[in-house]
């Protein structure tokens, strides 16, 4: 089967995007993993695959799957180059648009430039829709992690995450302690591993070591996830830029109960083909 395909990244966090409307297209999690695969496939941290909406209020469906083959229910980088991939496939001409995940429906508006902002809805912070195993909800949590104790954060943007506050990012665990806290045992369904130093109440810096993939250059839902946990804390205000590896987001949470709104870019690399 040959498939037509755009390479897309958001600050470096890279996407193969398929068009599943005018191509007919069956994946399979070893599919996946050879598409990711960056030596003999095309290569990439998700598979972003859009499909026409099983909602009726929503534009489209867009899949998400991790370079390791599993589907996971959001992905805020990928949210924006979604929306940039429908409009310059032409499948829509509109510049705000609705979408469905299976983390829930997300709102997206194109801004100038390569600019999209991405409502990314409330944050959920009760331990068992999260999923984490705790008594109950608090502020943070802690966890051991082979004898050693550290204080996190747990929350879902529609997809699990830790945060864990540093004191210099640059020189943070996160390849060592990562993939630890990725399967423990108290995230049911594994979690995604931010690493957060805070520089002002409007600016901080990230890491993740995201579920599936291993350090990436920006995670989207792990910015929007530390922003929760910070803010919560008392230590940012209600906008922040957020430096990850491959460049900058724009955040924005006023509190529990409202969306959280990021901002940042949407790249497209080149199109190709490729046989499946
Ligand atoms: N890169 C993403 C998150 C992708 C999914 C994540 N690895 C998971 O397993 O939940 C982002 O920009 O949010």
């Amino acid at each position: 089967m040959r498939v037509k395909f755009s390479k897309m990244h958001g600050l470096g966090n890279d996407f193969v995007m398929l068009d599943g409307i005018s191509q007919r297209i069956r994946l399979s999690p070893d599919k996946i993993r050879r598409i990711a695969d960056r030596y003999l496939g095309i290569g990439c941290d998700q598979v972003l695959l859009v499909e026409s909406p099983r909602d009726p209020d929503a534009d489209f469906r867009y899949r998400i799957f991790n370079a390791d083959g599993s589907e996971v229910e959001n992905c805020g980088n990928g949210a924006r180059c979604f929306a940039r991939f429908v409009r310059d496939r032409r499948l829509t001409g509109k510049k705000r648009l609705k979408v469905e995940t299976s983390g829930g429906l997300l709102q997206l508006k194109l801004m100038d430039g390569d600019q999209v902002s991405v409502d990314m809805g409330a944050p959920v912070l009760e331990p068992e829709q999260i999923p984490f195993n705790a008594d109950r909800c608090a502020e943070s949590y802690l966890l051991e992690v082979h004898g050693e104790t550290f204080t996190i954060g747990a929350v879902s943007m529609g997809n699990p995450h830790a945060v864990l506050l540093v004191e210099n990012v640059q020189e943070a665990p996160v390849t060592q302690l990562g993939p630890l806290i990725e399967v423990h045992p108290r995230f049911p369904q594994k979690v995604n591993v931010g690493f957060l130093q805070i520089n002002s109440r409007s600016q901080a810096q990230l890491r993740v070591f995201e579920r599936g993939v291993g350090e990436t250059r920006a995670c989207g839902t792990g910015a929007c996830a530390a922003m929760v946990y910070a803010h919560q804390r008392g230590l940012l205000d209600d906008q922040v830029g957020i430096q990850l590896p491959g460049g900058n987001l724009t955040i924005h949470w006023s509190g529990p109960g409202q969306p959280v709104t990021m901002t940042g870019p949407a790249t497209t690399v080149f199109h190709g083909h490729i046989i499946l």
